[in-house]
């Protein structure tokens, strides 16, 4: 496989999740049914605890940003089988959260719900977070080099956190310096990889993110970051445009440090 150079002035490797350390099957066949099979329950059962209240008051603001943004929003059918109060106000969540993830939607109010459910998920054995084999020996080697890594997704980092806490190849967290998701600002705007520059503490041309999607790459790059796309079984197909526009690798294990053993 050939070999892709990252600069010698990298200081830190940014890694997006789906696509990209982990196949987007297990979050589409393993994670989002998992959510759709016990929301009604998690909710029901949770409703009154802080948390979940917590949960619910963020979706709402969601839904009133989407409203005011003129976004199309559920249609809330008629349930006859909802009698109280309590009943139909869980009825209204769970046709909004059904509905933003029919749409893939990236809200943080989303993530953090489903990180918040994925955490029985996890600790009970039941899902242990996919990576896949080019992943952990890479960040080994690119440690050993001096290379800060860390993780930026749009799944909550307490989702980060049990993916790679409770992974297929152990908890491997102490891999990984530092964690983001969408609550420093979405994946496609230029400022948030300004922002994690700014908290990493460097300018943002020593970092490299990896991504499947291009438009995140793109939104990097404007803010001065490296930039490689991840072809992984199952992403979505480049341009040809953009298969010539970026460096792309099929696994990890193709990352060179440019001056550096
Ligand atoms: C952290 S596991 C949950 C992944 C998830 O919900 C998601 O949307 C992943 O998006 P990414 O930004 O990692 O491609
Ligand atoms: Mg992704």
């Amino acid at each position: 496989m050939a070999t892709v150079s990252i600069p010698a002035c990298t200081s830190a490797l940014l890694l997006d999740i789906e696509g990209t350390t982990t196949p987007i099957t297990f979050v589409k066949d393993i994670l989002f049914p998992y959510i759709r099979e016990h929301l009604e329950e998690y909710l029901s059962t949770h409703w009154e605890e802080d948390e979940c209240k917590q949960d619910v008051h963020l979706l709402k603001k969601q839904i009133e940003e989407d409203m005011r943004q003129n976004r199309s929003c559920p249609v809330h059918t008629v349930d006859q089988t909802v009698h109280t109060d309590e009943e139909k106000a869980i009825r209204e969540v769970m046709d909004n959260v059904l509905w933003q993830m029919a749409a893939d939607r990236k809200s943080t109010a989303l993530k953090q719900l489903q990180g918040h459910m994925w955490r029985a998920a996890y600790s009970s054995g039941r899902i242990k977070g996919e990576v896949y084999q080019d992943v952990i020996p890479s960040i080994k080697r690119w440690r050993g080099q001096g290379l800060k890594v860390y993780i930026y997704s749009s799944g909550s980092v307490e989702a980060q956190k049990l993916l790679f806490g409770y992974s297929v190849e152990g908890d491997v967290l102490d891999l990984f310096d530092g964690h983001f998701d969408t609550s420093i600002g979405a994946k496609v705007e230029c400022k948030s990889y300004e922002r994690i520059a700014e908290r990493i503490g460097c300018q943002p041309e020593e970092i490299t993110f990896l991504t499947d999607v291009t438009r995140e790459a793109k939104a990097a790059e404007e803010a001065g970051v490296n930039v490689v796309v991840v072809v992984r079984p199952g992403n979505l197909e480049l341009t040809d445009d953009e298969r010539a526009h970026y460096d792309l690798v099929t696994s990890f294990s193709q990352l060179e440090l440019t001056g550096r053993a």
